[in-house]
């Protein structure tokens, strides 16, 4: 199940994600926002990234203008990697080096296409456990300095 959720500047791109997903079948859950009215990023960033850390989502995808405001927000909590994707290298090492649970898109940004190219590359990706130690100093960063 992905979790996805967006501000007002990535709604249109999260809508046609979703539209995406129901056309192939892609278990999801939208965490909002429900239309273009201005909202504020933190409050979806969070949202996503604190049900990913739940343990029922296999990955969040968070969108806003740029992804950038919302990936800052989604890092906030404890136990996200979430990592700002713009290409098909990025979308693979994002996996591969980093293990992100949460990717972040931006609806100014990433056209439609291209969301949809990074979001199955991806998936579709495998995580190489040579880069554990560097995620092991994260965790215990958070362990030790986050509440
Ligand atoms: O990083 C921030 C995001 O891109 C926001 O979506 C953006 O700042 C919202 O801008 P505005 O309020 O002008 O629509």
């Amino acid at each position: 199940m992905i979790a996805i959720g967006s501000d007002h500047a990535g709604y249109e791109l999260k809508q046609q994600l979703i539209a995406y997903f129901k056309e192939k079948g892609i278990p999801y859950q939208d965490f909002g926002t429900d239309g273009l009215a201005s909202v504020d990023y933190p409050d979806y960033g969070i949202k996503v990234g604190e049900a990913v850390v739940s343990g029922n989502y296999a990955f969040g995808i968070v969108i806003c203008g740029t992804g950038i405001g919302i990936s800052i927000s989604a890092n906030k909590v404890k136990g996200v990697r979430a990592a700002l994707i713009y290409d098909e290298n990025t979308a693979r090492l994002a996996k591969q080096h980093n293990n992100a649970n949460v990717i972040a898109l931006g609806g100014r940004t990433h056209p439609f296409e291209l969301a949809v190219k990074l979001v199955e590359t991806f998936r579709n990706e495998t995580y190489e456990p040579r880069h554990q130690k560097r995620l092991d100093k994260l965790s215990i960063y958070e362990k030790e300095h986050c509440k």
